[in-house]
């Protein structure tokens, strides 16, 4: 059975969704001190080693076992951003991202005995509409801390749909993680029916 190294609600309910049998067994890493170590890499190379290295910590605890990792971040105006850590940080975050593009990139990466199988990223591009102060305050009100476990501060599935003008890419690249090529992946290593 697929391992999934993640404590992500959103892309648990995705490989459920798609009908394919996983466990969820989150990956205890220090993702910002890899991340800091990675310094200005291009962000789809960051998010595919955070994935890598999620799965391969999965991996080496168990033998054997097919694990995917999965990671997302946000890059807005030439800042890189994850989770908030508290609602004044959420807020900052929207602050930055009102008015401008937002990319979201989401990697996955297959791991088995210390071997990447398989990794690839995604990018989706979300326009941000201007947000007034009090449109913050009032989404905040409704999404936080619900939004503390979602990069770029939203749920696209929610209320956070109110915060574009338009978006450019793969839904579920916005959730979280490009399922679709996960899928392939999966069938391409006879992990799913083809
Ligand atoms: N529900 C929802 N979650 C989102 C959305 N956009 C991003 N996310 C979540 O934001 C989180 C990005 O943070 P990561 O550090 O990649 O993952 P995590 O939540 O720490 O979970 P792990 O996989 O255990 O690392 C993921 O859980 C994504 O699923 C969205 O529109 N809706």
């Amino acid at each position: 059975m697929l391992i999934l190294a993640s404590q992500s609600a959103s892309r648990q309910a995705m490989l459920a969704a798609a009908g394919v049998p996983f466990t969820a067994i989150p990956a205890r890493i220090d993702e910002r001190a890899l991340e800091a170590g990675l310094g200005d890499a291009p962000a789809p190379a960051i998010a595919t080693a955070l994935a890598e290295a999620k799965a391969a910590a999965v991996a080496a605890l168990h033998p054997g076992g097919l694990v995917l990792g999965s990671d997302s971040l946000v890059v807005c105006a030439g800042r890189r951003f994850d989770k908030p850590r508290d609602r004044a940080e959420a807020a900052a975050h929207l602050a930055w991202f009102s008015g401008r593009q937002l990319e979201l990139h989401s990697a996955a990466a297959l791991v088995r005995d210390g071997t990447v199988l398989w990794s690839a990223a995604s990018r989706a591009d979300l326009a941000v509409r201007s947000l007034g102060s009090g449109f913050v305050d009032a989404y905040l009100d409704h999404e936080w801390p619900a939004v503390a476990g979602c990069v770029g501060v939203f749920r696209i599935e929610g209320r956070g749909v109110q915060l574009f003008e338009t978006i450019a890419g793969d839904h579920f690249t916005v959730l979280g993680m490009p399922l679709l090529a996960v899928l392939g992946a999966l069938r391409g290593l006879g992990a799913l029916p083809a």
